[in-house]
């Protein structure tokens, strides 16, 4: 599938999970994220507790069928041979990661999305065919225990004033209260792991926190 027309469109809201956040069934929280309005999901099993081998494969053909379903494009993290098995939109990988070069060959078409914490970093990912590039953390955030230092909003504003007009995710400590700032800053979307996955009523958290997000984008408008 070749989404990259919309690639914009699809960062609106970006939801991460793997079964290690939150309390809930995962199948059950990204159907409900999928009925508040997600527009991109990604499968990320890392961290304490998360699955390994068969039982994350497993997993992830469920989810993948989820999004399947439901028309949301399903991007994997880090893990290019799972994506490949998967056959996902597209994968995800960091600066420890994979080179983004080597996965683009590796993925062909798939939406290849890259973090990025530096200038530097951000012109390589474009060059080596990065589709959008993740950055943070904005906020702070207790998802992530390897994370760089906050960026605040700061760092999405340099990439633009420096033209950088690839397509921005922020991610790290995004709410509804302050996913508005990420879009006023040059971002085109928001990433969120706790916000959904962490929230009592998984549907509603994601109504808001889209709710937040497209107003600010029509505002941008
Ligand atoms: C959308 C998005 N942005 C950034 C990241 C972080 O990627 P990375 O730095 O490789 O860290 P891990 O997620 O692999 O721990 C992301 N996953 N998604
Ligand atoms: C997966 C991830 N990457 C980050 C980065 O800064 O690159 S922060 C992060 C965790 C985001 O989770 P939450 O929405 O719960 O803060
Ligand atoms: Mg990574």
């Amino acid at each position: 599938m070749d989404y990259k027309q919309k690639i914009e469109d699809l960062l609106t809201l970006y939801f991460i999970m793997g079964s290690q956040n939150g309390q809930g069934n995962p199948e059950y929280v990204l159907q409900q994220a999928i009925e508040g309005g997600i527009t991109l999901f990604q499968f990320r099993e890392k961290g304490e507790g998360a699955l390994q081998g068969d039982e994350k494969r497993r997993l992830g053909e469920r989810l993948k069928q989820i999004c399947k379903d439901a028309g949301v494009p399903f991007i994997v993290n880090d893990d290019i041979e799972l994506a490949m098995q998967l056959d996902a939109d597209g994968v995800h990988v960091g600066q420890e990661d994979e080179k983004a070069a080597v996965t683009r060959k590796q993925i062909g078409n798939k939406i290849l999305g890259v973090s990025t914490h530096t200038l530097e970093e951000a012109h390589q990912a474009i060059a080596d065919g990065a589709d959008y590039l993740g950055l943070g953390p904005i906020f702070p955030t207790e998802s992530k225990d390897d994370i760089r230092k906050v960026h605040g909003l700061d760092l999405i504003q340099a990439f633009r004033r420096h033209d950088i007009q690839t397509p921005i995710v922020g991610i790290g400590g995004i709410m509804s209260a302050n996913a508005s700032d990420v879009i006023q800053a040059g971002g085109d979307g928001v990433s969120v792991i706790s916000a959904i996955a962490g929230a009592e009523d998984a549907k509603q958290a994601t109504v808001q926190l889209k709710q937040a997000v497209r107003k600010e984008q029509l505002e941008d408008f």
